[in-house]
């Protein structure tokens, strides 16, 4: 049963959702910039390139079965998908700025607002009702931090993650409206008709976050130090231990350890004179059923 999976062919989080894609083993097989599909090296998973804010309305539909896009999106199109994953990157906030001269400081001078420019009408307008602010929404399609500064909006809501966008243009925050990431979503439908395919792809893709800042570290010890080798390995499950051909007294270890723990395993190791010490890279790592 095929597979079709949407992931946003431009943008910011295009190039990570097809990143993330490859390395669950699930590489495209065209992905020029221009093309509207390719097929996978699954013969029953297909992708199709959309822009991100229309990925919710055509997974709800079906036209997808399943999607890669921000949670922002999902709500400001308020669709009926369900939520699989997060998926950790794309982090992002749907903020209210405001000119850093302006009037509107605290959430509590926001009921003076009068026009409020956004690229997430629903989102924003549904803000404004809930603290009963009789503001009018002026949707743009972009670049909306120029909005206040030509005077056609007291203020905006947009996205912002590092700030660095406000700052330049001489905004400040005053309220978070929601907090976003990038999410896998499904059509309800597919989920119960395609389950299995859907969950193999599901599995490929948290193997890969899984497996995100891991590395796997080797080295060859001699036997009277395996002990010491425990100890100084933090493992999943414990060092692997394995025989080396040809050396009776030296025996193979090898671990999955953190990235951040990697320097320090190092220094032990050699300390209690490991040889051949290798760090290698981590594809994926599927966890056991
Ligand atoms: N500054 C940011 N930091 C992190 N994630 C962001 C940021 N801006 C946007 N995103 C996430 O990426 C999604 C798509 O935004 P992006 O600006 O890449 O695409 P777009 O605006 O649809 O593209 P374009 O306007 O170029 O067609 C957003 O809905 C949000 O989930
Ligand atoms: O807090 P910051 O790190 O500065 O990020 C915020 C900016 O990122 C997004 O735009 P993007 O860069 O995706 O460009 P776009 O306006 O073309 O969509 C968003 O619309 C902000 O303008
Ligand atoms: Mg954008």
């Amino acid at each position: 049963m095929k597979v079709r999976i949407a992931i946003p062919s431009k943008g910011r989080i295009s190039g990570p959702s097809v990143s993330l894609l490859e390395k669950a083993g699930i590489g495209l097989t065209d992905n020029s910039s221009r093309k509207l599909f390719s097929n996978t090296f699954d013969p029953e998973i297909s992708v199709m390139f959309t822009r991100a804010a229309d990925i919710p309305v055509y997974v709800a539909d079906g036209a997808a079965d399943i999607g890669i896009t921000g949670f922002d999106l999902t709500q400001e199109k308020n669709v009926d998908v369900e939520f699989l994953d997060d998926l950790k990157f794309g982090a992002t906030r749907l903020v209210v700025a405001a000119p850093e001269n302006s009037d509107f400081n605290t959430v509590d001078d926001l009921k003076n607002v009068k026009i409020v420019a956004t690229e997430f009408p629903h989102l924003t307008q549904k803000y404004f009702e809930e603290k009963n602010i009789n503001a009018t929404i002026m949707p743009l399609s972009g670049a909306t931090e120029v909005a206040p500064l030509i005077g056609v909006a007291d203020v905006i809501a947009d996205l912002t993650s590092t700030g660095t966008t406000l700052k330049m243009n001489h905004l400040h925050e005053i309220d978070t409206i929601i907090n976003s990431s990038v999410r896998l979503i499904a059509n309800k439908e597919s989920l119960k008709t395609k389950y299995e395919k859907i969950e193999a792809i599901r599995t490929g893709i948290l193997g890969v976050l899984h497996a995100e800042r891991k590395k796997l570290i080797m080295a060859n010890v001699h036997k009277s130090n395996l002990d010491d080798i425990k100890s100084a390995m933090p493992g999943m499950s414990g060092p692997t231990v394995s025989e080396v051909y040809g050396d009776e007294n030296m025996v193979a270890v090898h671990s999955v350890i953190s990235e951040t723990e990697v320097f320090e395993t190092i220094n032990k190791l050699r300390k209690i004179g490991a040889k051949d010490l290798l760090v290698l890279p981590i594809e994926r790592i599927l966890e056991n059923k």
